[in-house]
Parts: C-alpha cells; sequence; structure tokens
C-alpha cells in the first residue's frame, strides 16, 4: 500500500537515448554523426571515450527489454538515430536501420511496453553538420521530411512523440561553449540554432496534425529553476535572467508565441541577436499536446559585472550534490511544476528526465547497493505528488536512466542508470534503485 498514491492512470517509464546506448555506431548502414565525430576528435570527451559500442544495445535489445518486463516497467522513453534512417540525413533510406527500430518498438508493444519516441537526441546527420548543421536553416526542411518518413512508418505504432531534446542544451553546449558536439563556439550563431530547432519542431507538430494521426506530439526542455542567492536587486534580476536564459527563451515560443522581451533586448544590446522572422512565430507556437520536461537541479544566481552576456552566474552551494557536482534540491522540481502550471495555462505536463548519477560500485555479492538514488528519486516524485496536489496537471515521469551509458562529455565516467553495465563484458546488474522502481509502479506511488 502506497502513502502516496499517484493518479490511476500515472505514466511510469524510464528513459534512453541513441547515441548513449546502442552501438554499432558504423554497422549495417548507418551514417556518421556528429557525435561520432566530435568523439573521434582526441581531447574532446573524458578519456577519449565514445559511442562506438556503448551499451550495445543495437545487439542486446531483446535482453534489455526483458529486464524491463521483469522490473514492470512498461513505458519506455526511446530516441531514433537519425542518421541510421538516413545515413546523409535525407534522399535514400537505409532499410536495416528502419527494420532495428521496427523490430525494437514491435518487441516492447508485444511485451505491453508502451514507446515513447524522441526524434532528435542530439545526434545529427554528420552531412548535414557538413552544410552548417542546425545554423543552416535547410536542415529544417530535412528534419521535417525525417519526422514524415518516421510518422508514416510508425505513427500507428507509436502514442507519444516528441520532436526535440533540450534545445538549450543543443544550441548552447554544440554552437556557444562547444563542449557538445559539434563544438563550435559562437554565441549568436547558437541561438540562430535554437530558433531553427524551435522552427522544425513546430513544422513537424503541424505536420503531424496534418497526417491525423492518433497519439500525442510535444517537446522536451531542459529547465533550471533560477532562485537568487541574496535579496539584493542586483542577484533578483540576474537569477530572472537565467530563467531567461535557460527557460523562457524555449517556453515561451513554444508555448506563447513571442520570445520574452527582456531577453530579446538584452541579446539585441549585445549584438546577439539572431533573424527571428516574425511569420516562423506562428508555426513554432504550434499547439503541442504535452511539454516534456527534464529537471535534475536548480541554479542560485548572482549579479556578475564580469559574465558574459548576462552578467549572471551560478552559484555553488555547500549541499549535497550528485556525481555530476549538481546540488540535490527536490523542491526545484515542485517550484518548476508550479511555474509552468501558473505561467503557461496548465499546460500537460511529463518529466521526461529526472535521476542522478553516483559512483555506483558492484559489491562482493554483485549487488549495487544504491541507496543514494533510491532518495534522490523518491524525494523527488515526493515533490510531483505534491504538484500533483496542488493540481499541477503532470501525467507521467520517465527515470533517467534505464541503463548506464554515454553520459556525453564525460563518457562511462557517470553512471545514471538504475541497471548497471558492466562496459568489459556487456553483463547487466540490476540496481537496488531499479527493484525499488519496479516497487513504486506496482504501487502506483511511495511507501514513504
Ligand atoms: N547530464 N546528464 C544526464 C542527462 C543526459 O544523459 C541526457 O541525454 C540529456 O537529455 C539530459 O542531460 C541529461
Amino acid at each position: 500500500m502506497a502513502k502516496y498514491n499517484f493518479p490511476k492512470d500515472f505514466i511510469w517509464g524510464v528513459a534512453t537515448s541513441s547515441y548513449q546506448i546502442e552501438g554499432a555506431y558504423n554497422e549495417d548502414g548507418k551514417g556518421e554523426n556528429i557525435w561520432d565525430r566530435f568523439t573521434s576528435i582526441p581531447g574532446n570527451i573524458y578519456k577519449n571515450h565514445n559511442g562506438n559500442v556503448a551499451c550495445d544495445h543495437y545487439h542486446l535489445y531483446e535482453k534489455d527489454i526483458e529486464i524491463l518486463e521483469q522490473l514492470g516497467i512498461n513505458n519506455y522513453r526511446l530516441s531514433i538515430s537519425w542518421a541510421r534512417i538516413f545515413p546523409k540525413g535525407y534522399g535514400e533510406v537505409n532499410q536495416k536501420g528502419v527494420e532495428f527500430y521496427k523490430k525494437l518498438i514491435n518487441t516492447l508493444i508485444s511485451k505491453g511496453i508502451q514507446p515513447a519516441v524522441t526524434l532528435y537526441h542530439w545526434d545529427l546527420p554528420q552531412h548535414l553538420q557538413d552544410m552548417g548543421g542546425w545554423a543552416n536553416r535547410k536542415v529544417v526542411d530535412y528534419f521535417v521530411e525525417y519526422a514524415e518518413f518516421m510518422f508514416k512508418e510508425f505513427g500507428d505504432l507509436v502514442p507519444i512523440w516528441i520532436t526535440h531534446n533540450e534545445p538549450w542544451v543543443v544550441s548552447m553546449l554544440g554552437y556557444a561553449w562547444g563542449i557538445h558536439a559539434p563544438g563550435i563556439k559562437d554565441y549568436k550563431m547558437a541561438l540562430q540554432v535554437a530558433h531553427n530547432v524551435l522552427l522544425s519542431h513546430g513544422k513537424v507538430v503541424r505536420l503531424y496534425r496534418s497526417m491525423d494521426l492518433k497519439g500525442k506530439i510535444g517537446i522536451t526542455l531542459n529547465l533550471l529553476t533560477s532562485y537568487p542567492y541574496t535579496n539584493d536587486e542586483k542577484d533578483i534580476l540576474a537569477a530572472k535572467i537565467n530563467d531567461g536564459f535557460v527557460n523562457r527563451w524555449f517556453l515561451d515560443p513554444v508555448l506563447k508565441g513571442k520570445y520574452p522581451e527582456d531577453m530579446v533586448k538584452l541579446y539585441r544590446e549585445q549584438n546577439l541577436l539572431p533573424e527571428l522572422p516574425e511569420e516562423d512565430m506562428e508555426i513554432i507556437n504550434e499547439k503541442i499536446d504535452f511539454l516534456g520536461i527534464n529537471y535534475y537541479t536548480r541554479s542560485v544566481v548572482k549579479y556578475d559585472e564580469a559574465s558574459y552576456p548576462l552578467k549572471a552566474s551560478g552559484v555553488e552551494l555547500d549541499n549535497p550534490k550528485t556525481d555530476m557536482g549538481w546540488e540535490i534540491y527536490p523542491k526545484g522540481l515542485y517550484d518548476m511544476l508550479n511555474y509552468l502550471h501558473q505561467n503557461y495555462d496548465g499546460i500537460e505536463i511529463l518529466i521526461t528526465e529526472n535521476g542522478a548519477a553516483f559512483n555506483d560500485i558492484v559489491n562482493s555479492n554483485g549487488r549495487v547497493i544504491d541507496d543514494y538514488r533510491i532518495f534522490y528519486l523518491n524525494e523527488h516524485l515526493k515533490e510531483v505528488y505534491r504538484a500533483i496536489s496542488d493540481g499541477v496537471n503532470v501525467k507521467g515521469y520517465y527515470l533517467w536512466s534505464f541503463l548506464d551509458n554515454f553520459e556525453w562529455a564525460e563518457g562511462y565516467a557517470k553512471r545514471f542508470g538504475i541497471v548497471y553495465v558492466d562496459y568489459t563484458n556487456q553483463n547487466r546488474i540490476i540496481k537496488d534503485s531499479a527493484y525499488w522502481y519496479g516497487d513504486v509502479i506496482k504501487n502506483n506511488g511511495l511507501k514513504e
């Protein structure tokens, strides 16, 4: 019996992404993508790790699905490797790639596991990057062609579609700071990328509606609840700017059809404002069925004259952190859910990622006792419960992540999974947190 009972139809799931788990980076006709290229350049990734093999999910997906079934997890968020379908990003189709996802998705469904498919989780075909990537507005049209193919092939099988995962990360880490693929450091270009990604989102939503498909479609944004370091008005303003930088620059176009004026003014003053054609805004604002949010931690922000271009910097507090160095702050999720409910017309919300990396160890009995991860997850889910009790329209929760996997610039150094992966032999070890999560799902709620 649960102490915190979630709504009857609440979606309990786990999440992964193609580049982080599939491997088979050059197998069965798959084209090169920007992460294949970026990880091949020494120095970009921790110990020069790459996703060439990853969790070898491409060959082990049936075994992994059996683990989902064993745990009673009946919702699974995955992403599609665009270059496995269109090796060049458009034109010739790689039928073996299509067949892989057909087998994967049909196997999930045959086991009673509902797929949620992300069309783009950062792995752009390299051929498209060679023409400028997301900075080139033409890539928007190639994304629409790719989506149309996927909707025709899988539209009747997949009930939940996510156009993009974290456009803020795609644009800022990939094109402003260069710490993610394609490794470009051009802030103004990054803002143009963000716009083009949002435009591609809106066009694909419009396409989905035109095909009269019966599922739901939305977008996933990484959201950081921003708090001022002190009550000084400069810190309060800095926190608002940070909220605009990470959250509102994406929330407002998608849900309100316009960019936030304070951020437009700031970027214009800094000569960073990209081309933002007015006729694009109605497309970007195409109505979505749900907003996906990824929440991991909060931001505590102070005014910082030297910080370009926002004059705002994060403050590291001496509070418990995950292995990523991120503060463990469950109330930030509660506050974000209420912020969204109050400012964006009670939009339906799916928590498409929440989880934590910790330095998991396999003990002498071959067990991973990750009570710290159970604590993190339980405390965040209690805040979700509290928000739902307040009337916030949260319909589901996908835990990040199902498997330990390739953690981008951190390589395999960070373990987010509830299933441990021994990369030396591809063995899977179900962690205590996975059994705990299976109980949460069975009880549809938390015991404490
Ligand atoms: N870092 N981190 C963990 C996790 C990352 O592994 C996912 O691919 C992203 O969607 C999001 O950043 C969150």
